[in-house]
């Protein structure tokens, strides 16, 4: 079967990935209400089409950080890409150059920061953080990325600790021999490899490791130890965003982290309005989450995203196809985003605004 849709990508990885790797990219935390909505969230807006409009020629490129993208997209930041097959980050770098998508490395990346810059050379790539306890593994980090040419650092404020995922809890979920967070001294993640305490092993090592005591005054030691961009990642109140400005933060990702950390947090179109309001049009705005179309792109810049990323869909184009999966994926959402403009008789990214959209009304159910 040549997939289609994102969707028809999920099905081949399902058949191909063990039961609690698959249920370790797809959960979310608690009663996964968040993970659910975030699917939901994006059907409950229409995109309004104008008609007789030359679209002959319509354009989805842009720029971010000075890097050129094919379109306003990227891959979100995802440990262990290993987990869905032996090249890890390396085919997904190269996918996403091909595709001309930004990639965010995870910190748990499953191969090195070094590795995966050779992979795909002079592509737009950043690298993201999770704040640790130990300061100067955070801060070795930074040099490195630096030196491989990394374009900005994320760091991802939403997980002092690791959300409560009952689908690793039930399967005692483990990071499987050979693989390891390849970045990081062994001795940091070893109890990702163990789950002794009948937590999940991704939990137990995160409650060692992430410090949850870090405040907004923590910021300007990280900003003092870099000149790369800071972008902070599960933003999603605008008074967050007003506070993240002031404390010198160059941009936002709008995310609730694919529902893995707060069950109850909105889904990123619910909130993402008032947080593109609350910021300097000079400090980017992305959003993740729940993103399975090329028309729930086009919804993300309409209501104000300068780029949106895209998460588990890239690690099932991995998982059943590697490096030419994982690209088929990428290169699927941009002819789909190029699709919608098309039809949608917006031709330009600077037609995607908010005039493109509307929301479906509150009393008619969300179709399926
Ligand atoms: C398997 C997996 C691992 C993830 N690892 C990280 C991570 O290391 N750092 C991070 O900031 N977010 C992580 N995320 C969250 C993603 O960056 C992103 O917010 C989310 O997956 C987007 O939603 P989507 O998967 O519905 O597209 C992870 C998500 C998944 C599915
Ligand atoms: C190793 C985990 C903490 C990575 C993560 O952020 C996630 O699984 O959502």
């Amino acid at each position: 079967m040549v997939p289609l849709t994102l969707a028809e990508h999920g099905e081949l990885a399902k058949g191909r990935l063990p039961a609690v790797i698959w249920d370790f990219f797809e959960g979310g935390a608690g009663a996964e209400w968040s993970r659910r909505a975030n699917l939901a969230a994006w059907r409950r807006h229409v995109l309004r089409p104008r008609v007789l409009v030359d679209v002959s020629a319509p354009d989805c490129g842009t720029e971010l950080f000075g890097d050129r993208l094919a379109a306003p997209f990227g891959v979100a930041p995802m440990a262990y890409h290993q987990l869905a097959h032996p090249d890890g980050e390396c085919a997904t770098a190269r996918a996403a150059s091909e595709a001309g998508a930004l990639l965010i490395v995870s910190i748990f990346a499953s191969r090195t920061l070094e590795q995966i810059a050779a992979a795909a050379p002079g592509a737009a790539r950043w690298l993201q953080l999770y704040w640790l306890r130990d300061r100067e593994a955070l801060t070795a980090l930074v040099r490195r990325a630096e030196q491989a040419d990394y374009r900005a650092l994320v760091l991802t404020v939403d997980a002092p600790k690791v959300g409560r995922r009952l689908r690793d809890l039930r399967n005692a979920f483990a990071l499987p021999a050979g693989l390891a967070a390849a970045n990081l001294d062994a001795e940091l993640t070893s109890s990702a490899r163990q789950s002794a305490t009948g937590r999940s092993g991704i939990e137990e090592h995160s409650r060692q490791q992430f410090d949850p005591s870090i405040t907004w005054a923590d910021l300007a030691w990280l900003r003092q130890r870099t000149r790369l961009p800071l972008v902070l990642k599960g933003v999603l109140t605008a008074e967050d965003a007003r506070l993240a400005v002031e404390h010198g933060v160059d941009g936002l990702i709008v995310s609730n982290h694919g529902g893995r950390q707060l069950d109850g947090a909105p889904p990123a179109p619910a909130v993402l309005p008032e947080i593109v309001d609350a910021v300097p049009a000079d400090h980017p705005v992305l959003v993740d989450g729940g993103l399975r179309h090329g028309t729930d792109l086009a919804k993300a810049l309409a209501l104000g995203a300068r780029a949106a990323l895209v998460g588990r869909p890239v690690l099932w184009g991995l998982a059943h196809g590697g490096a030419d999966g994982a690209r088929a994926v990428l290169d699927l959402v941009r002819e789909e985003l190029l699709d919608t403009m098309v039809l949608a008789g917006r031709p330009t990214l600077a037609d995607l605004d908010r005039d493109a959209l509307a929301p479906w009304p509150a009393t008619a159910a969300a179709p399926r």
